[in-house]
């Protein structure tokens, strides 16, 4: 059985973090597992509260995994606090790892902070040297890299700056993006650009979340980045072409069951 580990905080609406990125693993047939790192409040117009989760049953819930159970890819996503950065980072390190994405998660579409300003510092220089891959949108690009992006060239330009922080691969999204819906790759050797047509639905909640655990699931499944990427944007616009509306704000993308999307 092919399986995948989400490093993430709970979101009580069920279309980000571990619930989304579980839903993302199901989606591709990956058995889906799961460490929470805050609890979050969420519906589709705000987050209401955030709950840490304390170091030690972090670090408990990695190590009950790891001593194990084989994990064929972890992704990992709302850490929150210093204390959280740390837990994970020493724990995973106890370890030998599978390839790990890491999506950098800041600030939610509804505004809130889902990562303390003096939690960033230490995500940069000793998480992201040991990731697989990191998946910045460009709102968590500019703050990491201190540059505005506004095109393509930006985007190149601040992959440059984020693959000196260490991680082998990144993918800065395009979600943000005006006119187009493109996300460059790069490997410290080339560039790979994804494209897509912008789809026209605002119900986008967890976009980033599914993606990057998307990338998960194909690594997981045996295929390399540069197709695990592929294969998992396709999943994506598929996803948010999909996307319904469930309360007053934004709602969730579709996870649709495996052989929809890729074909
Ligand atoms: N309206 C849209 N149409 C097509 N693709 C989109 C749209 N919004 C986001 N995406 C894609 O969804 C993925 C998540 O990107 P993004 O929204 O930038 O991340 P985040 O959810 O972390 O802010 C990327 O592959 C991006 O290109
Ligand atoms: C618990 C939790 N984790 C992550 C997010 C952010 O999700 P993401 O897919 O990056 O973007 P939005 O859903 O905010 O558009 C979250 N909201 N909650």
């Amino acid at each position: 059985m092919k399986t995948a580990l989400t490093i993430a905080g709970s979101d009580s609406s069920g279309g980000a973090g571990i619930q989304g990125d579980l839903k993302t693993f199901a989606a591709h047939g990956v058995y889906g597992m799961s460490v929470i790192t805050a609890i979050t409040a969420q519906n589709t117009v705000r987050v209401s509260h955030i709950q840490g989760l304390d170091p030690l049953t972090i670090e408990k819930q990695i190590d009950a995994i790891f001593s194990d159970i084989q994990v064929g890819s972890v992704k990992i996503g709302m850490l929150y606090n210093k204390r959280i950065v740390h837990a994970v980072l020493n724990t995973l390190k106890k370890y030998t790892m599978p390839p790990i994405v890491l999506d950098p998660v800041m600030v939610s579409t509804t505004g809130r902070i889902l990562l303390k300003g003096d939690a960033i510092t230490m995500m940069v220089e000793e998480l992201f040297p040991i990731c697989h891959m990191i998946t910045p949108n460009i709102l968590e690009a500019e703050l990491i890299t201190k540059m505005p992006i506004k095109n393509i060239d930006d985007m190149k330009k601040a992959c440059i700056r984020l693959h000196k922080q260490g991680p082998k691969n990144v993918l800065v999204k395009g979600g943000h993006l005006k006119d187009t819906a493109t996300d460059i790759y790069y490997n410290g050797y080339d560039f790979i650009s994804y494209e897509h047509e912008r789809i026209p639905n605002t119900n986008t909640h967890g976009t980033g979340c599914a993606l990057s655990s998307a990338i998960a699931a194909n690594w997981s499944i045996g295929y390399p980045s540069h197709v695990a990427i592929q294969r998992a944007k396709s999943y994506i616009s598929k996803a948010i072409q999909g996307g319904f509306s469930i309360g007053s704000g934004d709602g969730p993308i579709k996870h649709f069951p495996k052989g929809v999307y890729n074909e």
